[in-house]
């Protein structure tokens, strides 16, 4: 237990300092491996580099895989964790993040990869990549997790068919069907996107992860892993919300994706967020995804406007209508992408509110929050070591812009919201259920059923 800026005592956050844990191996095996990997994409690159900018682009190539290998030394030999250098304009705000780190600790111990909290120096890696590129022109907007992204879209292309095959067959029906029918292809939608957050690059090291078989095959078996499932609490808020709507009592109906992963889980995002417009549970769809390569597979703008172009021109009539669809709701502002820069800040969600106001006003118009993957989890939770009974709600401590669900896979050993004994039972059964993403969350909270009406 620690107490927090504001001086209420919570759990202590995830750390390498743990000697064995999941933290501490994830330091020291898994982020130097993503290091190494980074550092061979950019020297394969090297005649593209100078194909494009001549001798200018082997100096840059050069230059950013010697900070890089320092990068990884620093890592390595736990090192303090340094201020950023390079300007950006979140570069300050990193900077006062790492100052409060620095005051946490009181002058006992340095800021350092070991011994600081595990979600901070992850972050805080992909930061430096992005620092080690952008002090490099002319290949600072260079995407060194690009390669990985694409080739993960293209390893689903099987998987992509299938689902988008099946959504047309939804789509024909969603117009004179019961809500149970209804109700029921949501929920295998919801369930699809769920666990196309499998698909992530960064717990495997960027080792092929993708979807190979079709996804709506699958679920049946798949759901006696889901750990806890709020789906009932998902719908009843679409459905009142589009109650309110239908009469008149608000205009839009509005959800937002945080999205977290490229490749697959993109696509189902686009699926269940095609299938909440077309069905009529949302009028508008916000993506949120990251300003900069992020966590190995994460969606950058270009990534989100890739992936739609190549379901375009995909040589398969169902996938390439979808594309088609999803272009237009772009085009007419059905659906937009944003992001901003604290999605790539390694805060817990529960300091939106002081440190992004805009952004958590943004979030607080929306019908339902969306919050795909692992690593918005552990923002979520704070990244603490909560027993797994405390209630979401408690270790979303405060955060709730809107009614809000996580869609996660278990990647990091941390769970909240879990019955009495159900942690003993399976680690008795599964030591390593936290981390192997074998299971999965469907976890809500709303922010009004808190409000004394
Ligand atoms: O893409 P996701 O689901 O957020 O997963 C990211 C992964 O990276 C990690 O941060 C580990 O490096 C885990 O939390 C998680 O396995
Ligand atoms: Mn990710």
């Amino acid at each position: 237990m620690a107490a927090d800026q504001t001086g209420d005592v919570v759990p202590s956050s995830l750390s390498a300092k743990v000697v064995g844990s999941f933290a501490y191996l994830t330091v020291r095996d898994r982020l130097p491996t993503i290091l190494t990997k980074v550092i061979d994409t950019i020297h394969r690159n090297k005649n593209k580099f100078f194909e494009e900018y001549g001798e200018e682009g082997i100096q840059a190539e050069k230059q950013t895989i010697s900070l890089l290998s320092k990068l990884r030394n620093e890592l390595q030999t736990d090192k303090p964790i340094l201020a950023l250098t390079d300007g950006l304009e979140d570069a300050d705000s990193w900077n006062r993040y790492l100052q409060r780190q620095q005051g946490q600790c009181g002058g006992q111990e340095v800021v350092s990869w070991f011994k600081s909290p595990w979600l901070y120096v992850e972050c805080y890696m992909y930061r430096r990549i992005r620092e080690a590129l952008w002090l490099n022109p002319p290949i600072s907007g260079y995407d060194v997790f690009n390669e990985g992204k694409t080739r993960s879209f293209f390893e689903s292309q099987q998987a992509i068919m299938a689902l988008c095959t099946y959504f047309e067959a939804v789509d024909k029906k969603t117009e004179d069907i019961s809500e149970n029918q209804l109700r029921e292809y949501f929920n295998k939608l919801l369930q699809v996107c769920l666990w196309g957050n499998k698909c992530d690059l960064s717990i495997s090291a960027g080792v092929d992860n993708s979807q190979k078989i079709s996804p709506i095959d699958s679920l049946l078996a798949l759901q006696t892993f889901i750990l806890v499932d709020d789906s009932d609490a998902v719908w009843s808020t679409l459905i009142s919300a589009r109650q309110q709507r239908q009469s008149g009592k608000r205009s839009s109906g509005r959800v937002d994706f945080v999205l977290d992963n490229a490749g697959f889980e993109l696509v189902t995002d686009l699926v269940l967020a095609d299938f909440l417009v077309s069905s009529g549970l949302a009028g508008e769809v916000h993506f949120h995804g990251k300003s900069f390569p992020w966590f190995v597979s994460d969606v950058t703008a270009e990534d989100f406007q890739w992936t739609i172009r190549q379901t375009m021109a995909a040589n398969h009539r169902w996938m390439s209508q979808r594309g088609l669809r999803w272009q237009q709701y772009v085009k007419e502002g059905v659906w937009s992408y944003h992001d901003h820069p604290f999605w790539t800040q390694p805060n817990e969600f529960c300091d939106m509110a002081a440190d992004a106001p805009d952004l958590y006003a943004a979030l607080q118009v929306a019908d339902l929050l969306l919050f795909k993957g692992d690593l918005n989890y552990r923002k979520l939770a704070g990244d603490r070591d909560w027993d797994h009974t405390v209630d979401f709600d408690t270790a979303l401590r405060g955060f709730g812009p809107a009614p809000l669900c996580s869609l996660r896979t278990l990647k990091a050993n941390i769970q909240v919201g879990l019955q009495p004994g159900q942690g003993s039972k399976l680690s008795s059964q599964d030591p390593d259920w936290m981390t192997c993403g074998k299971y999965a969350v469907i976890q809500f909270y709303s922010p009004n059923s808190d409000r004394q009406d």
